[in-house]
């Protein structure tokens, strides 16, 4: 028997019962369940990974609806736990859905929701901030300030890389893959037109081995799945440039983390800047001592506006099905559901197995 969660709850005698999994920025989501009749259930448990146990027990005999997190383990269990107890819809609060088995949601007739539209320039920021970051040594470098190193300007100190002129590589250039090469190369385009110098050029490269070969700054975009796992593995790192920079903010198992800390340790003006990890929450043994990577806990859409828009865009996601709304057409155009000063639509925003489920797609 799985022990009790604590819980705080929103609105006690509403009519559908939503759970979501983790207290989420903002309050705009509680408020839009609230007034559609939700009795709003928040698991408030000090623990960070709920195990699939804490999440049948918070599902409990009837729910209607969860909200979730992409580190919970979202397969035949739990969806038949949520079937069971009368629930239709479920949403990650993320656009990345790994963690759920969509077949498993399927059999169960269970809507399965995620986030897109909403992080998209946050996550890009934050793969150029490490890009930027990577070249100039600014970790390092701010270690070695806090430290009290400092003792005078030397010619040799934390020299980087300079990124005019070098070739960015983007691997999977979807919505974020694509910001990214907007925020790396167009203004600098603009910047470089206007001062009459020779203009940025681009081009779809033939394999992900020549993007490898022939960039100095390399970013990873791919969704995780069976045919990206391990895909930057030894046999490829090893083709990279000797002083590239990689930058990983898609998930982790997309790089071979044990092969990188080898080839970090062997090369060592080679650099990465990570957002995500092979084992999230923890790094492969040695990753954590390598100057030449920059470290971050997976926050590259933690910005409130996009963190806030992404609780909003899940719980809608979980309300349109309770309420038997059609699916959005478009879920890239997802302002029409952020604008604070007006009703969302009534729609789901972004239903991944609606095709599956054969859902009715909004006219809106
Ligand atoms: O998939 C996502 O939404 C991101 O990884 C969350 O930051």
């Amino acid at each position: 028997m799985a022990k009790p969660v604590s819980i705080e709850v929103w609105n006690p005698s509403g009519k559908y019962r939503v759970i979501s999994t983790k207290p989420m920025p903002g309050t705009r989501w509680i408020n839009l369940l609230v007034q559609q009749g939700c009795r709003v259930e928040i698991c408030t448990e000090k623990k960070t990974i709920l195990s699939v146990e804490d999440i049948i027990a918070l599902i409990g005999d009837k729910c209607d609806g969860v909200i979730g997190q992409l580190t919970e383990d979202w397969g035949e269990t739990l969806f038949s736990a949520l079937s069971r107890a009368g629930g239709k819809a479920f949403s990650n609060m993320a656009v990345g859905y790994n963690n759920v088995d969509v077949n498993a949601a399927n059999k169960y007739g269970v809507a399965v929701g995620n986030t897109p539209g909403v992080l998209t320039e946050t996550t890009a920021e934050l793969a150029a901030s490490l890009s930027l970051a990577a070249a100039r040594r600014i970790v390092e470098a701010d270690e070695f300030m806090r430290a009290g190193l400092y003792d005078g300007w030397l010619p040799n100190l934390y020299v980087g890389n300079l990124l005019k002129g070098q070739t960015v590589g983007v691997i999977g250039a979807g919505r974020i893959g694509s910001a990214y090469a907007r925020m790396m190369v167009e203004a600098y385009a603009e910047f470089l037109k206007a001062s009459g110098e020779k203009p940025v050029t681009w081009k779809r490269a033939s394999s992900m081995d020549e993007v490898l070969r022939q960039a100095d700054v390399i970013s990873l975009h791919p969704v995780l799945d069976k045919t990206t796992y391990h895909l930057v593995n030894k046999e490829r790192l090893a083709i990279m440039k000797k002083e590239a920079i990689l930058v990983n903010c898609s998930r982790g198992p997309v790089i071979d983390e044990v092969a990188l800390v080898e080839h970090l340790r062997a090369n060592p003006m080679f650099r990465v800047g990570l957002d995500v990890f092979e084992d999230e929450p923890f790094m492969k043994p040695g990753l954590a001592d390598m100057k030449n990577a920059i470290v971050v806990p997976h926050i590259a859409s933690a910005s409130k506006w996009t963190r806030e828009g992404m609780a909003t865009l899940a719980a809608l996601n979980v309300l349109g099905k309770i309420k038997g709304y059609p699916i959005w057409s478009d879920p890239n155009q997802v302002e029409p559901f952020l604008n604070e000063n007006a009703p969302p639509p009534a729609a789901s925003p972004s239903i991944v197995n609606a095709k599956a489920l054969g859902l009715p797609v909004s006219k809106l």
